[in-house]
């Protein structure tokens, strides 16, 4: 009889507690308790303004730019709460790198959008830039079509290959967690399944958290899913059970098309 090693426990890569948010004295996310596990892809689903983006937008206090916006709880990542880590908030973004709804090429060259962020935190020889840019476009599926003009502006591309050299420049710096907020909203269906082809290649390596609109596209590119409403964290589990068996009616309803 052959022996098998029991499954991997799944570890867990942002730990969220207690987490309420609040835009002026608006209360945009309530109590949130929630782990996201290491090296998976988690989707966060729910109706329009239930607080999907504000919650992915906390793990990188991407907020803090605005003053009268507030954290407060615990967001626990490599043993430390990130709303109160005294570091310097571009090396979190470093580790935890952002990918936007509307692709966001820098004005300046494809290779360039890749180097630029590198640059800022690592000093490398030319041939090792060389080799790192090569490595994020292969690694986000678009060196085979960049790679004989790297040198021209990123702009110049279409809209998925300009959301791909986005996602490529992200990982360029080795973060260890990609968000992704709504990514293929902008981009049309082929443009769309190569995205969720990279995300599915793209968790080998990286904790992807994911927010969507398309239902379909959780179920397709998720291990686990997260449903809100109205600032709360209504259910959370795998993909699987949360579209084939959810606990909650409310999810339910969302899920069969009976809410909204
Ligand atoms: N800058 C802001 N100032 C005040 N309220 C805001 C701000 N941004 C978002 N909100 C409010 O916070 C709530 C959550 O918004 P959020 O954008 O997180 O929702 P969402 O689920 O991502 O919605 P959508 O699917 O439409 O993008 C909404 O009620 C929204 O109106």
């Amino acid at each position: 009889m052959q022996a098998t090693l029991p499954p991997s426990p799944v570890r867990t890569s942002l730990s969220v507690r207690k987490l309420n948010f609040y835009y002026g004295k608006y209360h945009a996310l309530k109590n949130i308790d929630l782990d996201i596990p290491e090296k998976k892809v988690t989707a966060f689903i729910g109706p329009s303004g239930c607080g999907k983006s504000t919650l992915l937008r906390t793990f990188n206090r991407m907020y803090q730019l605005y003053p009268d916006q507030r954290a407060e709880g615990e967001i626990a990542f490599d043993g430390e709460n990130l709303l109160t880590s005294k570091k310097d908030v571009a090396l979190i973004r470093a580790r935890i790198g952002m990918v936007f709804q509307k692709p966001t090429p820098f004005p300046m060259s494809i290779y360039d959008n890749i180097a630029f962020g590198v640059r800022l935190f690592e000093n490398l020889e030319e041939a090792d830039m060389d080799e790192r840019v090569e490595w994020a476009l292969e690694k986000a599926a678009l060196w085979g079509e960049v790679k004989g003009k790297l040198h021209q502006s990123g702009a110049g591309l279409s809209g998925g290959q300009q959301q791909r050299l986005c996602i490529a420049r992200g990982i360029a710096i080795k973060p260890e967690v990609l968000l992704l907020d709504e990514p293929c909203s902008a981009l049309d269906p082929i443009s769309t399944g190569k995205i969720e082809e990279l995300i599915a290649e793209l968790k080998k390596d990286y904790t992807v958290v994911i927010v969507t609109h398309n239902m379909q596209q959780a179920a397709r590119v998720s291990d686990y899913t997260a449903y809100m409403y109205l600032g709360n964290l209504v259910e959370v589990g795998e993909t699987e059970q949360i579209f084939f068996q959810p606990r909650r009616q409310e999810t339910e309803d969302y899920i069969t098309g009976r809410f909204g």
